[in-house]
């Protein structure tokens, strides 16, 4: 496909040139304030299976040149009644160490630190994530608001080992983890609409989970997310930082979000 990026000549203003999907509706990330927010009491707890990966198996940690990515086992699951959906991939968004807010969802126009997106495809429906990519109900990804708060040591299953993936298309092999362990407590407490991918082909196919409560990170913790990562491979004569890797808010047109909770 084309080179994208988040700023300069490849910049979101430039994907819908050519990224048709990327200028047309149902787009992501939507700003969740008051007026478009509507109770929905069929709106049920989010369920995980098979989450609490063993460690005899591993993932995989990479830099894809946009975010930093950890490739998941199909064996993670996760039900939105009436469908299962197989984890794919997680991956983060995050903002600058002069300006630290860098979540792709907002509350009420407040931008979070940073944002966890785990991307899910409906195996019920279709055999391998690139066809489900294609299809209007193909993809389910959970959003996860990051805050600062106190030091994270789930989190740390990631970012201990950025500074082994500096580089775009650098990727090591990490033990399998309890995934969980990076969710708030509260499953049953989230925002929920349809939207679409936040990066190009930017395809109109997310049905989008945004978990109320935000998880805590350190300061510390932050800042590494904010200032290890290259977009650049290692031999670039010119190194471009991956800071800021999120897209702006997009229109809601007749969309409403719907909410979980009541207060
Ligand atoms: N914010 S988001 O959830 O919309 C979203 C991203 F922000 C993002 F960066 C990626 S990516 O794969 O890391 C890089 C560009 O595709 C994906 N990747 C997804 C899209 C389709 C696909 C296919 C296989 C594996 C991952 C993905 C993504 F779904
Ligand atoms: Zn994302």
């Amino acid at each position: 496909g084309y080179s994208w990026a988040y700023s300069g000549a490849h910049g979101e203003k430039t994907w819908p040139t050519n990224y048709g999907f990327c200028g047309g509706v149902y787009q992501s990330p939507l700003d969740f304030h008051e007026n478009i927010l509507q109770y929905d009491s069929s709106l049920r707890p989010i369920k995980l299976f098979g989450y609490d990966v063993a460690t005899a198996e591993s993932f995989t940690v990479s830099n894809n040149g946009h975010s930093v990515s950890v490739t998941l086992v199909p064996t993670m699951k996760i039900e939105i009644e009436p469908f299962h959906y197989t984890a794919s991939q997680l991956h983060l968004h995050w903002g600058h160490k002069n300006n630290p807010k860098g979540s792709e969802h907002c509350i009420e126009g407040r931008r979070f630190p940073a944002e966890v997106h785990v991307v899910h495809y409906n195996s019920d429906k279709y055999t391998d994530i690139t066809k489900a990519t294609e299809a209007a109900d193909g993809l389910a990804v959970l959003g996860i608001l990051i805050e600062v708060g106190s030091f994270n040591p789930s989190f740390e299953n990631i970012l201990s080992h950025l500074n082994s993936i500096k580089y775009k298309d650098q990727s090591i092999q990490i033990a399998g983890f309890n995934v969980q362990e990076l969710f708030p407590k509260r499953l049953d407490e989230y925002f929920r609409y349809e939207g679409s991918l936040t990066t190009p082909p930017c395809n109109p196919s997310v049905l989008w989970t945004v978990f109320r409560n935000p998880v805590l990170i350190s300061e510390a913790q932050l800042f590494a997310l904010e200032t290890t990562l290259y977009c650049t491979d290692r031999n670039s004569s010119e190194p471009i930082q991956m800071t800021n890797n999120y897209r702006q808010l997009q229109a809601h047109g007749d969309r409403l979000v719907s909410v979980s909770f009541r207060e």
